[in-house]
């Protein structure tokens, strides 16, 4: 078993005066790909906002590798912690190839130097999420899952120890869906992901916890979580697990509840 390398320990987030995630724990092992489920609204992006620092906890605290992360200046964390997120800042005015090169302005010593080999990773990156045509092509131009293509490339060139996704496969055509979780687990990185699709939960992530009104209600393996009475109190869906014919892997049929 691998050390435990993320930990965020009894970590409560509040906006606006509103506590939305409360006393939250949820460890990681380096290289585990853990996946937080919840149904609309459970504070599963409040929750990851938090990891990447975009929000301070109003209690707990975030570790990577036994350091507080919100204690870290924003170069070091951009080193350690790459974010896939919903929110693309809308002035991205670059071509895909400058925008997948700010991965590594974390990496780079001093103002502009580049680090031997930043080019090639980046080609590379971008060839990986099958965008190598887009290279050249305006930010703004490409389609949703063309983006999310390129942010999720941007986010492997980044080299984090961390990497954090918030529905990685929004806007994804079912290729790439079943492609951007392998990906993630082959770079290597520990991974923290939101995820709507529980059988791409079901058959990407070694573990995983349940949100449900800013609280985890469950965990363990998707074996474990991902029973008919969970689904049925938490997501109010029958939820009825099957094997896949070839691999054994655990499938879900849904129904609406009677
Ligand atoms: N700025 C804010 N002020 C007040 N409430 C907020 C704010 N941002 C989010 N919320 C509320 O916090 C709760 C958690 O939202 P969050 O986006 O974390 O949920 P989620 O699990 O990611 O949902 P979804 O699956 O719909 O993306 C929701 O009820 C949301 O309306």
């Amino acid at each position: 078993m691998h050390a435990q390398d993320l930990a965020v320990d009894g970590v409560s987030v509040e906006l606006a005066g509103t506590r939305l995630v409360h006393e939250v724990s949820l460890a990681a092992a380096a290289g585990q790909v853990v996946g937080l489920i919840g149904p609309n609204g459970s504070g599963k992006s409040t929750l990851l906002r938090c990891v990447y620092r975009v929000l301070k906890p109003a209690g707990g605290v975030v570790r990577l590798a036994g350091d507080d992360l919100h204690a870290l200046t924003a170069r070091e964390s951009a080193r350690r912690v790459a974010a896939l997120t919903q929110e693309h800042s809308a002035e991205f005015d670059f071509t895909v190839a400058e925008v997948v090169a700010m991965g590594r302005l974390p990496h780079r010593r001093g103002f502009g130097a580049q680090v031997d080999g930043d080019e090639r990773r980046c080609a590379e990156a971008l060839r990986k999420v099958r965008a190598g045509h887009l290279a050249e092509r305006g930010f703004l131009s490409l389609s949703g899952g063309e983006k999310q293509r390129v942010l999720f490339a941007r986010a492997l060139v980044q080299e984090p120890r961390l990497l954090v996704l918030d529905e990685p496969t929004n806007h994804l055509d079912i290729a790439h869906q079943l492609e951007v979780l392998a990906l993630a687990r082959e770079a290597g990185p520990t991974v923290l992901t939101a995820l709507h699709d529980l059988n791409l939960a079901a058959g990407h992530c070694d573990l995983l916890y349940v949100l449900r009104d800013g609280r985890i209600v469950a965990s363990g393996s998707p074996d474990e979580v991902l029973r008919p009475a969970l689904l049925a109190e938490v997501f109010g869906v029958r939820g009825t697990p099957v094997r896949h014919p070839e691999t054994g892997a655990l499938q879900l049929l849904f129904d609406r509840l009677p």
